[in-house]
């Protein structure tokens, strides 16, 4: 595990109480103190850097929890010591280190890397994409996104609203419709009170795909009141919406409530666990079967493209790029 923080901590109990066929034997992080802690839970070493852990002979996989712009390097050094990559997103912040890592895998001549985009074994996902695929709304036309939280640490920056947290909705969107995505425009309301100055928030992006599909998305990270995710597919006969969370409706003294959740570890708990468990299980059979390498620096491609129309206030347009065969689904 390279990164012992929210989210490194999370899959580190994810690996050690959830999932079985594999532990947790070397962390760290630069925060040494943060990786020693966590480690005198779960009886684990705490090694110098990211390279001592890949390199480590007791480390058959790799884990890479760490901040996004430190991704690439690790994805890297874990092919060149041929030892499969699991790497939380974004697996690139820009689309030429994603591109080096599709190259490096390939002259491996074996997948090593998936990235951590969960949404696809969430239950509601699943379940959009299965009525999509079944022809039953018709033809994708429209779709309607929403990507909230409750609110972002003051290191969050505005080119992360694409980086780190639209690119779950890039992935999703390219996995839904099976196309990618070949427009890509931002818009910039006025910005919430509630948060840093230096932060651009909302923002809403609009897409289009390369079979004409268009798509809004409002990223909003200091929205205060929760984390809330939303997905709407318009079809030519249908339309299909994701579910929330199912929690219980209170009638009492003149109301009716439901709650809200708090965060991405509430709201994706199973798809992280379901994750998980088939990564650990799809190493055991030598078959990589999650999101690839690919999809990660096809998302990073996106992700570049939508950065610059922020930065330019332009419509900006990319070329679909050509799947190799080594990533045929
Ligand atoms: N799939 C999801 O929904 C999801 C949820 C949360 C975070 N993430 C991703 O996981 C990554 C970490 O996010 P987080 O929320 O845990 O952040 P965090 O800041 O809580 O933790 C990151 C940790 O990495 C450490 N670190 C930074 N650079 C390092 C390096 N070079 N070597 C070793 N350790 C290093 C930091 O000290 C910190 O402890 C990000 O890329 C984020 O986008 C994904
Ligand atoms: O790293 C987190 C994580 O990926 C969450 O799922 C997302 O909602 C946040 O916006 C992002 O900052």
């Amino acid at each position: 595990m390279i990164g012992t923080g929210m989210i490194g901590r999370d899959h580190i109990r994810r690996v050690t109480d959830v999932v079985t066929g594999a532990q947790v034997v070397a962390v760290t992080d630069i925060d040494v103190e943060r990786a020693k802690e966590i480690a005198s839970t779960i009886d684990a070493r705490v090694l110098p850097t990211g390279h001592d852990v890949i390199n480590d002979p007791l480390v058959d996989a790799v884990v890479v929890t760490s901040w996004g712009p430190t991704h690439a390097e690790y994805v890297l050094a874990a092919i060149a010591a041929g030892k499969p990559v699991f790497c939380e997103k974004p697996l690139a912040t820009a689309a030429e280190d994603g591109l080096r890592i599709v190259e490096a895998e390939q002259a491996f001549g074996r997948r090593l890397v998936q990235v951590g985009f969960m949404r696809r074994y969430d239950a509601g996902y699943r379940a959009m994409k299965r009525v999509i695929d079944s022809g039953e709304i018709g033809a994708p036309l429209l779709m309607h996104c929403v990507h909230r939280n409750q609110s972002v640490p003051q290191t969050y920056h505005s080119d992360m609203a694409v980086q780190d947290t639209a690119v779950h909705e890039i992935d999703i969107i390219r996995w839904l419709l099976d196309d990618d995505i070949v427009s890509t425009q931002v818009i910039t309301p006025r910005r919430t009170a509630n948060r840093f100055g230096h932060l651009q928030d909302p923002q809403v992006m609009l897409f289009e795909t390369s079979g004409g599909v268009r798509i809004d998305l409002e990223v909003f990270v200091n929205c205060q009141y929760g984390y809330d995710i939303q997905c709407e597919t318009v079809g030519e006969t249908g339309t299909v919406r994701l579910p929330d969370p199912a929690d219980v409706w209170l009638r009492s003294a003149g109301q009716l409530r439901t709650g809200v959740l708090q965060d991405w570890q509430q709201r994706f708990a199973a798809a992280f666990d379901r994750e998980f468990t088939e990564w650990v299980a799809s190493i055991a059979d030598g078959r990589l079967c999650g999101p690839s390498a690919w999809d990660g620096y096809a998302t990073a491609l996106i992700s570049d493209a939508t950065t610059e129309a922020r930065h330019t206030g332009r419509v900006v347009t990319l070329a679909r790029p050509d799947r190799p065969a080594f990533y045929a689904t």
